[in-house]
């Protein structure tokens, strides 16, 4: 038996850090939505009582520092589940790109397991399983659109933003999310306005969420990569309504209304970028599989 599973990528509409925590991580209020650039993950039963993963990126893990097999593991030690699982991985999401790649992955392969091996786990208890792989993960089981507070593992749904264009570069470069983290003073800042955005995501007000758009860790990506600047820049150049770094990049994406405007974007960006895409939000939170 096999399940096909699709992971889809994860923007963060804005971004806020509140304070470092004494356990280590930093308190987030984070507005993150879904989008349709996903990963394929392939679940397949076998024989042997072994986690065996198959990717064909060179950037990917196919150990148990893959985040799908951490996924398969804690479900396998926490429910005494004797069998084995092949988890093929088929990316399609930048690696380290501000993208929750891996994370959309783990949770997945919770969903997918969960499926599987029959263990009738909510969503909720998959998200809290999730939050001990990673802190994106949580948010990741669910999909749609949610504010993320806490370390990014307290979930609440928010309704689908008003439809647009998304088109995302990455430049040829990786961003270690820790290092960014580490870098951050949370007090020198200028921080998004996290309610504005919520109410303009409420109100379905397309130029209210773009005027709102902001993310805390822009800055200190900036000044490692003045490349995302650059892409930032030209963004703004070929007509987006709005611009922004994921997460701690170097992804940048823009908030586009218009399909000539995306064009423009996205024909301007390409050979200038890594990778670029132009995709459509994914909305509210529905069954993903
Ligand atoms: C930047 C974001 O992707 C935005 O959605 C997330 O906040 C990071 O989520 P993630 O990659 O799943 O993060 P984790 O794998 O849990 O943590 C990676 C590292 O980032 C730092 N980290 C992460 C989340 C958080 N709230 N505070 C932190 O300080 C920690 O140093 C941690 O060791
Ligand atoms: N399934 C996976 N897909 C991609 N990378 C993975 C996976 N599992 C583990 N990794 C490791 O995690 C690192 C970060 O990858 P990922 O693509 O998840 O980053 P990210 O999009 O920046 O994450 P986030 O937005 O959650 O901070 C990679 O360099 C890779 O070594």
């Amino acid at each position: 038996m096999k399940l096909l599973i699709k992971a889809p990528a994860k923007i963060n509409l804005s971004l806020d850090v509140l304070h470092k925590r004494p356990d280590g991580y930093h308190e987030v209020e984070m507005v993150m939505t879904t989008i349709d650039l996903a990963d394929r993950v392939e679940l397949g039963l076998l024989d042997r009582d072994t986690i065996r993963i198959n990717s064909h990126n060179r950037f990917v893990p196919d150990d148990q520092r893959n985040l799908a097999y951490q996924a398969a593991s804690l479900l396998k030690e926490r429910f005494n589940v004797k069998k084995g699982v092949s988890i093929t991985i088929e990316k399609t999401i930048p690696v380290a790109a501000g993208l929750a790649g891996g994370s959309s992955d783990a949770a997945a392969t919770l969903r997918g397991l969960n499926k599987l091996w029959g263990l009738g786990l909510t969503m909720d208890e998959l998200a809290q399983l999730g939050s001990e792989i990673g802190s994106d993960v949580s948010f990741c089981v669910y999909g749609g659109t949610a504010l993320a507070t806490g370390r990014g593992e307290v979930i609440q749904e928010l309704p689908a933003p008003p439809t647009c264009w998304i088109v995302l570069a990455k430049p040829f470069i990786g961003v270690s999310t820790a290092e960014v983290y580490r870098r951050l003073k949370p007090e020198g800042v200028h921080h998004p306005d996290t309610k504005g955005m919520i109410k303009a995501i409420e109100e379905n007000d397309f130029k209210m969420v773009c005027s709102n758009v902001g993310n805390v860790l822009e800055e200190v990506t900036l000044e490692l990569h003045p490349e995302v600047a650059q892409i930032k820049d030209q963004m703004k150049r070929f007509g987006a309504d709005a611009v922004l770094m994921s997460g701690s990049g170097p992804t940048v994406f823009s908030l586009v209304e218009h399909d000539s405007r995306m064009h423009r974007i996205y024909n301007g960006l390409r050979g200038f970028c890594d990778q670029v895409f132009a995709v459509r939000m994914l909305g509210e939170r529905h069954t993903l599989d």
